[in-house]
């Protein structure tokens, strides 16, 4: 494998999939990984994978994942065929801090983005997202404060200000001896 696996994780709310959705419009170097979600296939935002809780657990027994995690009562799964795409390019994936160390057993080269925003920012967020009820808005501010493994090489990024300041500066960091824009 010559590309390096990029998680990408923070709060609920801070903008990873728009960050990431817009990483790839800007640079045909990176690459996002489609997630299968337990997730109504019509509850909008990122594109993914719906499946069903038989179906997922049926894919977790087949090995069809690399990671796998639950959060926010769903289920989530990186496909095994991320290792396709890592063969060549660079891979974006939407990660929960808690898998961290489990993507760093499984892949070889490990890079996290770790975004942040300020509280009111997330909050504000979420709320215009209008993806999660109340409650369930509240329960995703609870976690914002997740710790990340300390030994692991880290970029992070806020993204409280414009997007187009966060793509700069990542793309900066991620490709330090490129010019590439
Ligand atoms: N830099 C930004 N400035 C303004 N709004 C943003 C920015 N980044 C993300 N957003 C908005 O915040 C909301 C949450 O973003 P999303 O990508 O769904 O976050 P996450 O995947 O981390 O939960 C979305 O409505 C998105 O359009
Ligand atoms: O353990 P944590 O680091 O808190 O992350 C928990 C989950 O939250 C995010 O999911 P999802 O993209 O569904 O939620 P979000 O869009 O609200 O961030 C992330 O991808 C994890 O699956």
């Amino acid at each position: 494998m010559t590309g390096r696996f990029i998680a990408v994780v923070g709060p609920s709310g801070v903008g990873k999939d728009t960050v990431m959705a817009a990483l790839a419009k800007a640079d045909p170097r990176l690459h996002i990984v489609r997630r299968v979600i337990t997730r109504d296939p019509e509850a909008g935002g990122e594109e993914f994978d719906a499946a069903t809780v038989e179906e997922f657990n049926r894919m977790v027994a087949d090995d069809a994942f690399a990671l796998h995690w639950g959060a926010h009562d769903l289920n989530y799964g990186i496909p095994a065929s991320v290792d396709d795409l890592l063969r060549e390019n660079d891979a974006l994936a939407n990660l929960s801090r808690g898998v961290l160390d489990q993507a760093r057993m499984r892949f070889d080269d490990v890079l996290v983005l770790a975004l942040t925003a300020d509280r009111e920012v997330l909050a504000r967020r979420l709320a215009a997202r209008g993806r999660e009820s109340a409650p369930d808005i509240a329960k995703r501010l609870d976690r914002a404060g997740c710790a990340l493994p300390s030994d692991i090489e880290v970029i992070t990024i806020d993204n409280s200000g414009p997007l187009e300041n966060t793509v700069s500066h990542a793309i900066s960091a991620l490709y330090p001896e490129s010019v590439y824009r």
